[in-house]
């Protein structure tokens, strides 16, 4: 596929009265890792959840995959395609949330099966192949076994990121996968996404790690109240941002939580 894997242009999203998108436009290409940073509130997961449609957007066009997701009426309200078009198109997005929501009465590996042996009805053993190659890739074949309430709330996250992954996904979106996380369980689920991004997965990452945003990302977009204040690379943005929020903004969390 040629072109961005994903192509925002115009979005905006209301919750009824409040306008908490205002107008977002974004592109990210194959292989490239892009990080939204931005206060509290701003918008960013709002962002993430119109991407896949977990949000209806109440204006603007996303395509995926070079794809019109939905399509526009006369007063350019999207409206959505037919839920297994959605569907269809969720397959090649792979979803982290802040929270993990693995099913409890399911092992690890049963986790991260699910999707492909009831959605792309895959032969069992060849799930488990696939499932036993994603726990290693995040270090946890040795916990194959186990049920997520043995499991530490990092290691659940890197069973939600096998999951995501389990469908082969052609773009990762992550969701402050980090943030219910104790700093040193937070670091194990982040050089996970450090270790995908090195292999090339196309990632967009939602996040108030500023130390990820600077060591991996290619491209920081700072969001501000539901538009994107400036973008560049993490070598711009954190040392000579152009615009005078975002340098109120980075020496907030800076400030806050020293890197
Ligand atoms: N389903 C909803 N209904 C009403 N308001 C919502 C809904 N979802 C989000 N909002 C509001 O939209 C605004 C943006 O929320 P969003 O979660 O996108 O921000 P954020 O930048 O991800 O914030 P944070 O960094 O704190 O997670 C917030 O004021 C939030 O209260």
């Amino acid at each position: 596929m040629s072109g961005p894997i994903i192509r925002v242009e115009g979005l905006r999203k209301s919750f009824g009265e409040r306008e908490v998108l205002r107008g977002i436009d974004l592109e990210v290409a194959k292989g490239e890792v892009v990080v939204v940073i931005g206060p509290s509130g701003c918008g960013k997961s709002t962002l993430l959840r119109c991407l896949n449609y977990l949000e209806e957007p109440t204006q603007g066009r996303i395509w995926l995959r070079g794809e019109l997701l939905g399509r526009q009426d006369r007063d350019g309200r999207l409206v959505p395609r037919p839920e297994a078009e959605v569907d269809r198109q969720r397959t090649h997005i792979g979803m982290v949330f802040q929270r993990f929501n693995l099913f409890p009465h399911m092992t690890a590996l049963g986790n991260v099966i699910e999707a492909p042996l009831r959605v792309k009805r895959i032969p069992r053993d060849k799930a488990e192949a696939l499932g036993l190659r994603l726990l290693e890739r995040v270090g946890l074949l040795d916990r194959k076994d186990e049920y997520p309430a043995r499991l530490s709330g990092g290691q659940q996250q890197r069973v939600a990121i096998a999951r995501a992954l389990a469908m082969e996904p052609e773009v990762m979106l992550f969701d402050e996968a980090t943030s219910a996380l104790d700093p040193e369980l937070a670091d194990e689920v982040l050089q996970v996404m450090q270790g995908l991004a090195r292999e090339g997965m196309t990632m967009l990452v939602v996040t108030h790690e500023m130390g990820f945003a600077r060591e991996v990302a290619h491209r920081v977009v700072v969001l501000d109240a539901g538009t994107v204040l400036e973008q560049g690379p993490p070598s711009v943005i954190f040392s000579q941002p152009s615009q005078p929020r975002t340098r109120e903004f980075l020496h907030k969390v800076l400030h806050l939580r020293p890197e």
